[in-house]
């Protein structure tokens, strides 16, 4: 059974006093995810991700659809058992949202407090938490003699608390400088493979879905456009929208007017080749091309790597006897894709 299951969800916002209209915020979405995970949730602004992940930890309610987390509705449930619901998940947040008039040390034991744990109990877990993202010698300063990345950590130290099963992280990383981000990315891959912890991770910057999820969700007005293994998704997405997204990550098949540019500085037949782990390797082409006494030169393009698997789009230009590059693009074909681009 999935750890989180939503069937045909939809939220719709009322309208505005000031003429608003009604906003269909997420429309009848249905996703599954699996204990153990780690679930990007992607699309530009407004598509509807945070909604989405409001609703998973009932700060929002749906107007209408099945949300179950742990085997638990989560849709009309009273106080008391959602309140036991939000121990088993804990969220962070892009602005880190960290009480600055408590040190960091009380920031992450005030979970524990409100849970009623004792104050051994809270010695002892925070105490643990604190080494765990390496902060234990900050527990004594506040927020504001922080950096960004180790407030994020002491974000994930306080979300981690209550031992929950799930962690919502919102854009959790957008307000870091990419080396930051990519420390907190490792922090997280941590917490899901040495706590086991199944991770939602919101964000509209495909890097972060690329270096840390297993599975990805691509959300356009509300809908999920696409969901699948990261690796497929991003080596061949299918819908207009994830191709939008990945190509702001992925240098894929020159764009007409690039193609135009690539034109005027190089002669020759301009071919893509797309490699997708598995296939046939890029120096067998390169190899093949050569024995056949055809001239290239790589034009654009690149070779993405997810967790190991590669994947990419290399543009060359050709130039030989037209009936050779025909025979020889023809016998590639079956062990790669071979576009040719007009
Ligand atoms: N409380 C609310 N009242 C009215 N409309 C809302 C409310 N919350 C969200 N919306 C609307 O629902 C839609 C989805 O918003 P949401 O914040 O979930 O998108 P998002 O993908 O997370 O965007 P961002 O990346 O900018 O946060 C938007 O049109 C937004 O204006």
């Amino acid at each position: 059974m999935p750890l989180i299951s939503l069937r045909n969800v939809t939220k719709s916002f009322p309208p505005g006093r000031r003429g608003e209209p009604l906003v269909h915020a997420i429309d009848n979405v249905s996703l599954d995810i699996e204990a153990g995970e780690i679930y990007g949730i992607i699309g530009y602004s407004g598509a509807g991700k945070s909604t989405l992940v409001r609703l998973i930890n009932a700060l929002e309610k749906a107007t209408s659809g099945d949300i179950i987390v742990d085997g638990h509705q989560v849709t009309n449930v009273p106080d008391r058992q959602l309140r036991t619901l939000r121990l088993d998940i804990g969220m962070i947040f892009q602005q880190f949202n960290l009480f600055s008039a408590k040190t960091v040390w009380n920031n992450v034991a005030y979970p524990l407090r409100v849970a009623g744990r004792t104050r051994d109990e809270i010695q002892a877990r925070v105490t643990e938490l604190l080494d765990f993202v390496g902060l234990a010698d900050k527990a004594s300063n506040y927020p504001e003699q922080l950096s960004g990345g180790q407030k994020q950590r002491v974000g994930i130290a306080r979300a981690l608390a209550t031992s929950p099963k799930i962690l919502l992280a919102d854009e959790a990383t957008s307000a870091l400088d990419p080396e930051t981000t990519h420390e907190v990315l490792r922090l997280l891959r941590r917490v899901n493979e040495e706590l086991g912890i199944t991770i939602v991770v919101i964000t509209h910057e495909m890097d972060v879905i690329q270096t840390l999820a297993t599975k990805v969700a691509v959300m356009d007005s509300g809908r999920i456009v696409e969901q699948g293994d990261v690796f497929d998704v991003f080596s061949n997405p299918r819908e207009a929208s994830s191709q939008r997204f990945v190509s702001t990550v992925v240098r894929g098949i020159p764009a007409p007017d690039e193609l135009a540019a690539l034109r005027e500085r190089h002669r020759g037949r301009i071919v893509t080749f797309s490699f997708r782990d598995g296939d046939s390797s890029q120096a067998s082409v390169f190899l093949e091309l050569a024995a056949a006494g055809i001239e290239f030169e790589l034009i654009y393009g690149g070779i993405n790597d997810i967790r190991g698997r590669a994947f990419g789009h290399l543009t060359l230009a050709l130039t030989g006897a037209d009936s050779v590059i025909d025979t020889t693009l023809h016998h590639m074909a079956g062990r790669i894709t071979v576009k040719e681009l007009a």
